[in-house]
């Protein structure tokens, strides 16, 4: 994608893959202007998936986003994307208990609220894991609002590769071997 991103209209709908420093990858989907999905490939909860996240999304100048997020496990996230310069800052602030037990929030979250609100309520919150990380995106796709083909799976192994090379999805940006 060569588009330059000036409006929030630019961004809204948007689909990302990118790689913090640190090494872990993840793909978010700028569902619709209070919206995000995302898929995690790479890191401490690696495997975790999400849809239809509240989520406040603003434009700060010309071609900056900030979104920010609180979660059903008590993980709040801070994303600043700068899409022209295929870069972003994220900062992750995970309780505790996701810190000590990843394995519990690694799952489909939808069909698991219940689990993450029981989950936050029984283990520790603090002190707080925060990752303050920058990012390198990797992929941006056009997939416009409200596409729910965009983030429909879990993550599997060669995924982001898969999306990247252009074997995931179709021209109407549906995916393909459904
Ligand atoms: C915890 C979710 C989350 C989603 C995207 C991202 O870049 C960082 C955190």
């Amino acid at each position: 994608m060569t588009k330059s991103f000036k409006t929030l209209g630019d961004f809204l709908g948007t689909h990302f893959i990118y790689t913090y420093d640190n090494g872990w990858e993840y793909e978010w989907y700028a569902k619709n202007d209070h919206t995000v999905d995302y898929r995690i490939h790479g890191g401490m909860v690696a495997g975790r998936w999400v849809k239809d996240q509240e989520a406040d999304i603003v434009m700060l100048t010309p071609g900056i986003y900030k979104i920010s997020w609180t979660e059903p496990t008590g993980t709040d996230v801070a994303l600043d994307f700068l899409p022209n310069e295929k870069k972003l800052h994220g900062t992750i602030f995970f309780p505790k208990w996701v810190e000590e037990h990843p394995d519990i929030t690694v799952t489909f979250q939808n069909e698991h609220i219940e689990l993450m609100e029981e989950s936050r309520e029984k283990y520790e919150t603090y002190p707080k894991l925060v990752v303050p990380e920058f990012a390198n995106i990797t992929y941006m796709g056009e997939a416009g609002e409200d596409n729910d083909d965009v983030i429909s799976e879990a993550p599997y192994d060669g995924m982001p590769d898969d999306i990247r090379d252009g074997r995931y999805y179709d021209e109407n940006y549906r995916r393909l071997n459904k």
